[in-house]
């Protein structure tokens, strides 16, 4: 897995060789000991280059290993054997050169990389730390805080950042590893003692304490509860006040922590989910390797709302050209430079030239008669959106796949007013499109295996996490929070408040709760789609009858509060008050809660004491369970699906790994008795009643998440 050769007569070149990213696998590891004894002891090498095949330098530690029993030669003496040769040796770093692998190339004398290479120590985000020496010698080499920097945000640098800030000594834009190669011939035979960064002292930094103080109070607000991030700051800590072996010692300590903990087995099972969902499969048995996508060269958007102006960024983004159309002259024109404002604030933040031209601007919709794929964002509103589709599929080309930005519509019901059903899915972004990582692809029974490969394909090039889902109301993540709000509701009813909720789910990870999202997103939102569902009606009814609506319970509270005209954020007043309309800061209302007391008074609702677990427990077991349906419905292929979405799309703190990971940490048996427990008390709800799916995996055992595929394939097939 390390394959030696020596090369130009007196240099020893090593190459890493484990595909795709040449992880460090006990393999690996084990063939770099052995290729260094070999190049160390041979009289006729003079120094030492490494390099990884296939243009890649290496990806770190080989991940897949954490979860078993680790074996091979450990990378720290790797390592230090490395630093303390008597040889030079010389990191030839092509594309990436990340965690594991970086602290390789640290303990290398020297390091050149390709101009496009890029290096970094992403283990915070695997819920853990560089704990190979990378947390001590990367600070003693670019000193404490860009060393802090790196190490807390995991963030990838280029090569030339690399350079500027000293990790690397030259970049060059032709062959690498011929570059290493003279190089390392070009310092034979020099003294090696000042390329040992761990004998290096860490560079002077005037007050520490303070520096330290307020970095840390930056992380833990960022981090919201997860330690990686803290134990990074410690170690960096280390290493600018200790020695470097008690440096390391402290290392050792704080990834002993970290190793074994609950966040990093989500933070990982998260990388590996993300992946996994590219991998997509229907129930149909269609799947992303048999499918083949269609070229997409050129896309059209019809409505240019925030969503559609959005997506239009979102597509020009990764090189297309756009026709993006309005039919109204005013809204084209504000579109246009609110689009091009964008292009341009992008362009700036990725220091390239902005995608203006790529996007062609039209009244008309004869315009998009040539493009090969066309996103329709036009109002939430079937009759509407079915005229767009029908003319849609007069004008467009054979061919032309059809797709709708719809969050709440039935996209199947659009696709049979459609001479071509098969042409059409459903490409659900999140607001502002352009920014938020998730896209539901949502594919109806009729929709073609090649329109689902063509709109994943489109939605990795454009950057998304992207997740194949079936048709149902709210698809997947909106289905999955529907509930949630309904508990969170209830809970007010029943004597909590909006502050008590929002706290314990911030507590638990989310950017915001569910009170202070809804002022954020508008409470006017649900509100449609309430009327729209005929259960709002006028406020003045009391009593618990009241409070049932189409068999089932039911809280008008948001209802009310919308007859205020308190619409959230953006009028000024909501769950919470703002300064003004627009402004951002919440703050607590006497308003509402005295509303709050009046309106209990009134259906004869007495306040009681709730606490933050109660919260948790039910708002988060109703979203699992909504979660459990979906899974046994096949709306879901897998929990990896729902996690990413979740993860990417809806707050849920990716150290707690998803909605279905955590119900698989806390518990399956747990997650189910706690449902039990609330269905008893709240019998009318039938969120609370949990899914035969998760009954019958509690039965067959709780399976551990990664093997409820199979678990699932067996219950289906003894139904
Ligand atoms: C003892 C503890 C020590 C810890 C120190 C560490 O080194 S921890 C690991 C630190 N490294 C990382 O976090 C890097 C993770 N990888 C990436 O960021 C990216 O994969 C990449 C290297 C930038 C390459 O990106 P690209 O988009 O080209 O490919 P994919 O991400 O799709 O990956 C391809 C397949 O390779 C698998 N993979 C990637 N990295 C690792 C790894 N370090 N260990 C094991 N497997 C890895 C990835 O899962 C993909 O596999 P598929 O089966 O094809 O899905």
């Amino acid at each position: 897995m390390a394959e030696y050769n020596r090369v130009s007569e007196c240099v020893g070149l090593i190459t890493l060789r484990n595909p795709p990213v040449n992880a460090l696998s006990a393999a690996v590891r084990q063939g770099i000991v052995d290729t260094v004894q070999r190049a160390l002891s041979d009289p006729n090498v003079k120094s030492v280059v490494i390099c990884g095949q296939n243009g890649i330098f290496c990806g770190g530690a080989d991940i897949k290993e954490f979860r078993s029993n680790m074996t091979g030669p450990p990378l720290i003496p790797m390592i230090h054997a490395i630093e303390s040769a008597n040889k030079p040796v010389v990191a030839a770093i092509e594309g990436s050169a990340l965690g594991g692998g970086l602290e390789l190339a640290l303990g290398c004398h020297y390091r050149i990389a390709h101009s496009k290479a890029r290096l970094g120590l992403p283990e915070v985000s695997l819920g853990l730390l560089p704990a190979a020496g990378g947390s001590q010698r990367l600070p003693r080499l670019i000193g404490v805080p860009a060393a802090l920097n790196l190490i807390t945000t995991g963030r990838h640098v280029t090569a030339a950042e690399a350079l500027q800030l000293g990790i690397v000594d030259q970049v060059t834009d032709h062959n690498t590893v011929a570059a290493a190669v003279k190089f390392a011939l070009s310092v034979a035979g020099r003294s090696l003692d000042p390329r040992r960064i761990s004998t290096h002292p860490c560079p002077q930094q005037p007050d520490l304490d303070a520096l330290f103080e307020e970095v840390m109070q930056k992380v833990r607000q960022s981090a919201r509860g997860a330690i990686a991030p803290i134990a990074c700051v410690q170690a960096v800590r280390a290493a600018a006040t200790l020695p470097y072996a008690q440096g390391m010692e402290r290392e050792r300590e704080l990834m002993a922590t970290l190793f074994t903990s609950g966040q990093a087995r989500a933070l990982q099972y998260c990388f590996f989910a993300e992946r996994a969902v590219g991998r997509w499969r229907m129930p149909s048995g269609a799947r992303w390797d048999t499918s083949k996508p269609r070229p997409v060269h050129k896309a059209a958007v019809i409505g240019l709302g925030t969503m559609g102006r959005g997506i239009t960024v979102a597509l020009a983004q990764t090189g297309l050209s756009v026709i993006a159309v309005e039919t109204q002259e005013k809204q084209l024109m504000e579109a246009k430079q609110a689009i091009s404002g964008m292009l341009e604030r992008g362009a700036k933040g990725r220091g390239v030239a902005p995608a203006l031209d790529g996007v062609i601007y039209s009244q008309n919709i004869q315009a998009v008669a040539d493009v090969d794929l066309v996103i329709e964002a036009v109002f939430e509103d079937i009759a509407l959106k079915t005229k767009v589709f029908q003319q849609l599929s007069a004008v467009c080309k054979p061919g032309t796949l059809l797709c709708t930005n719809t969050s709440a519509l039935d996209v199947d019901q659009l696709a049979s007013e459609t001479p071509n059903p098969e042409l059409v899915v459903g490409m659900h972004f999140f607001a502002p499109a352009h920014v938020m990582k998730l896209l539901e692809v949502v594919y109806g029974p009729r929709s073609s295996p090649q329109a689902v490969a063509t709109a994943m394909q489109l939605g990795k090039k454009m950057g998304k996490a992207s997740v194949a889902v079936g048709n149902c109301r709210g698809f997947v993540g909106n289905r999955m929070l529907k509930p949630y709000i309904e508990e969170a509701f209830f809970l007010l009813e029943e004597g909590a408040t909006p502050e008590l909720v929002d706290q314990a789910l911030e507590e638990f990870g989310f950017p915001m709760g569910v009170f202070r999202m809804s002022d954020l997103s508008g409470l006017d939102v649900g509100w449609r789609v309430r009327k729209g569902d005929g259960l709002v009606e006028p406020g003045t009814a009391s009593g618990r009858s009241a409070r049932i609506r189409q068999g089932r319970r039911y809280s008008p509270l948001g209802d009310l509060l919308c007859e205020e005209g308190r619409f959230g954020q953006k009028t000024g007043r909501g769950w919470y008050q703002y300064d003004k309309p627009g402004s951002r800061v919440a703050r607590f209302d006497p308003w509402l809660h005295s509303f709050l007391g009046a309106y209990r008074a009134q259906h004869g609702l007495v306040a009681r004491r709730i606490d933050h677990q109660e919260v948790l427990e039910r708002c988060l077991y109703a979203l699992i369970n909504e979660g459990f349906h979906i899974l046994d419905d096949g709306i879901a292929a897998g929990p990896e699906d729902i996690d990413v979405i979740y993860v990417s799309g809806y707050g849920w703190p990716r150290h707690r790994g998803g909605p279905m990971f955590y119900a698989n940490m806390v518990g399956l048996a747990k997650v189910l008795e706690r449902l039990e427990h609330y269905q008893q008390l709240h019998p009318e709800v039938p969120h609370l009643q949990p899914s035969s799916l998760l009954r019958r995996l509690v039965a067959s055992g709780s399976p551990p998440i990664h093997k409820w595929g199979e678990a699932i394939k067996k219950l289906h097939s003894q139904l």
